[in-house]
């Protein structure tokens, strides 16, 4: 077992955070937010694939299968690879309240080692929410929904404006993802509302 730092304790002002009305339904497949992204993006070819869920609330549950190329020891996943996997499912939570927020904390715990070829089947929700702090939580079980917990982090994320992407990104991509006339595939991309 292990704590978890001060910076990841919501403060005492902190709120319950509130599903977007209109997040995607419990149940719903919630697609990549960029075709390139290492975690969920179906373009990239050694990336996660990861697949998110939305659940109840502000919480959500994902699926990512270990392949050879995540491996750090030999038949076993990287933990670099698990912590990314906690990342883009804990990040994927924003899409429910559609707010663009990016890590700026994870606290990972590796329990027990995951084999290549392991369906790894996380869960995260947000737990508060204190003006930009986003604060979230995530496990990730092998063997089945129900298995024992092989990983679990805890974060928080800070909302920020698309400009942090056009001032540190690719701005003319961000330009293309804005300008994209399918609304919801452009909100999606920003995590935000339209
Ligand atoms: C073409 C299509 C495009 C697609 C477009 C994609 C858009 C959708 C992106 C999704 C992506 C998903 C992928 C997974 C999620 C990542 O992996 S995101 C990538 C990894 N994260 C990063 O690169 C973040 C790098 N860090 C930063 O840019 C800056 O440090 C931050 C996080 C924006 C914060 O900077 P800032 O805005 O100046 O905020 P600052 O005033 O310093 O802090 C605000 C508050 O947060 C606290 N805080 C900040 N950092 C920390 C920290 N590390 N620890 C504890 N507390 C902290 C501060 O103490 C402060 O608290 P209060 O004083 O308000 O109580």
């Amino acid at each position: 077992m292990s704590g978890i730092s001060a910076s990841l304790t919501p403060p005492a002002d902190a709120v319950a955070a509130v599903r977007h009305p209109d997040a995607p339904a419990p149940g719903e497949l919630l697609g990549a937010h960029y075709g390139q992204c290492f975690g969920c993006g179906e373009d990239q070819p050694h990336g996660l694939h990861l697949q998110a869920r939305a659940g109840e609330g502000v919480s959500l549950t994902a699926e990512f299968t270990v392949q050879p190329a995540h491996q750090g020891a030999p038949g076993l996943a990287h933990g670099g690879v698990l912590a990314t996997a906690l990342d883009e499912t804990l990040g994927s939570l924003n899409w429910l309240l559609r707010t663009i927020a990016v890590t700026g904390r994870l606290e990972t715990d590796f329990v027990r080692p995951v084999p290549v070829g392991t369906v790894l089947y996380l869960e995260a929700e947000v737990t508060a929410v204190a003006g930009r702090k986003i604060y979230s939580r995530a496990a990730g079980r092998i063997g089945g929904p129900d298995g024992p917990v092989a990983i679990r982090a805890e974060a928080l994320f800070i909302e920020v404006k698309v400009d942090h992407f056009v001032d540190n990104g690719r701005p003319q991509e961000i330009k293309a993802a804005m300008s994209d006339p399918d609304q919801l595939r452009r909100a999606r991309a920003f995590e935000v509302n339209p």
